[in-house]
């Protein structure tokens, strides 16, 4: 189905606007290191984002996608990684090409822009402002805004409720299988970056209205 030309675009941040694996995996390496524990390394890393930070600590340390820590442990670990991450959200994180020069084409059709991620707002905040992309966004719902995190679609939801659009005329622009699901629960359409994290996995398995390779294709949508 081609896609309609949406009133509202929600884009995520970690995958899709940002590569902002650098700056997590020496996070997370120096918080292993700090715990006595091995390095994982930037392709563990790439594949454990997407569900918050907190989520990406527990990965850190049982050294998997699925399952829990000890509690002891995770509490041990968070601030040590928290403090570093606030120290450096931008370091070593850069804006993927042409994302400057595709939110400009969407706010030149008057395309309302949200930023939808899982990130907490303490961390959201500076990456935007800091690789100059705040001020395209009317709104930022980060991963501690509301109670629900994507792939609940409560955060597309709120944002629909704060611009008056209906979710069929709202696009969520993302990279991963939490987006499409979040985006398929809220009613909106979903267009996939290929270059984002998933897991691994391709996300054309997850089945978006549209995968496309970079910001600069946007205008080839609607
Ligand atoms: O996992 C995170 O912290 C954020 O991920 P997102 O920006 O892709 O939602
Ligand atoms: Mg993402």
């Amino acid at each position: 189905m081609p896609l309609i030309k949406p009133a509202l675009a929600l884009i995520d941040l970690d995958g899709t606007l940002v590569d902002s694996v650098p700056d997590l995996t020496w996070c997370t390496d120096q918080t292993m290191l700090q715990l006595g524990l091995p390095e994982r390394g930037e392709t563990k890393v790439r594949n454990w984002v997407g569900n918050g930070v907190e989520r990406l600590i527990k990965r850190a340390l049982i050294n998997q996608l699925d399952g829990e820590p000890a509690e002891a442990l995770y509490a041990q670990a968070a601030p040590i990684f928290m403090a570093l991450y606030a120290e450096n959200t931008s370091k070593r994180s850069l804006l993927y090409p042409d994302v400057k020069q595709g939110l400009q084409w969407l706010k030149d059709q008057g395309i309302h822009l949200g930023c939808v991620t899982n990130k907490d707002e303490q961390f959201t905040l500076p990456i935007l402002n800091n690789l100059g992309i705040r001020d395209y966004f009317e709104l930022i719902v980060s991963g501690d805004t509301l109670p629900q995190k994507k792939p609940d679609p409560a955060p597309l939801i709120y944002a629909a409720n704060y611009f008056n659009i209906e979710p069929s005329q709202a696009l969520m622009i993302g990279d991963s299988v939490s987006d499409v699901k979040a985006s398929r629960a809220a009613g909106f359409q979903i267009v996939c970056m290929s270059y984002g994290y998933n897991h691994g996995n391709d996300i054309r398995t997850a089945n978006p209205d549209a995968v496309i390779d970079s910001f600069a294709e946007l205008n080839t949508l609607f």
